[in-house]
């Protein structure tokens, strides 16, 4: 609760984190949760429900949740747009789980008229797990965040179905169904490190966010 707190009076400019500065889409879902995380972890953290205050930052998480509502909502407010003009531009993006599907150019099992934003040249599945089995937590190798595997937990989480040529999985079920992609400035995971305490993939999207500001300031 006191993380909750902490996080929801982080107002744009309000953090005085000396760190990059990184957006939460702050729409729908566990957005508080990245929150902490990134702040935990040094970044100066502002959450994003408008246009102008995706403007102002240099990452974005797009938060785990309930994709066809986060979908809706962010054409509602008219972030839609301004959302896939700053991932075409190279913005740094993570999306777990609903914000995995957010950035997956394909997505199978939307409801009637969900769109994605698209960027990630993948194909997910929403639900992938089935009803039987909606929440399911697993150790998971990770060969790019290092040799500790990591524990991850999926809520109702999708799958990534196919992986295009322009990305690349990470990570991946002992079935073989890939659940960590990565392609240049963008990484998606079906799971929740934001909640297991295991920050590896936040400090990775630290890395590309702080790169991109570097090369941005040269
Ligand atoms: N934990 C989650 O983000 C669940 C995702 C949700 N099932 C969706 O389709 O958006």
């Amino acid at each position: 609760m006191t993380a909750n707190l902490r996080s929801e009076s982080l107002g744009v400019g309000d953090s005085a984190a000396a760190g990059p500065h990184v957006g939460v889409l702050a729409l729908q879902g566990d957005f508080r949760e990245h929150a902490h995380v990134l702040t935990r972890l040094g970044a100066h953290v502002s959450l994003v429900r408008r246009p102008e205050e995706l403007d102002a930052v240099d990452g974005l998480v797009i938060p785990g949740g309930e994709s066809s509502v986060m979908d809706k909502l962010s054409r509602t407010f008219g972030l839609a747009e301004p959302l896939q003009a700053a991932i075409a531009d190279g913005l740094p993006v993570y999306g777990t789980c609903a914000g995995l599907i957010m950035l997956a150019d394909t997505v199978l099992d939307a409801i009637a008229g969900q769109q994605s934003l698209g960027g990630l040249d993948v194909v997910v599945r929403r639900n992938a797990f089935g009803s039987q089995n909606q929440s399911f937590e697993t150790d998971l190798d990770i060969p790019a965040l290092g040799e500790e595997p990591m524990h991850a937990v999926f809520i109702r989480g999708p799958v990534v179905e196919s992986v295009g040529a322009a990305a690349t999985p990470l990570a991946a079920l002992a079935d073989g169904r890939v659940v960590a992609v990565e392609q240049g400035n963008l990484l998606g995971t079906s799971f929740h490190p934001e909640i297991t305490g295991e920050y590896r993939f936040h400090e990775y999207f630290l890395g590309k966010v702080r790169a991109r500001t570097a090369s941005a300031v040269e």
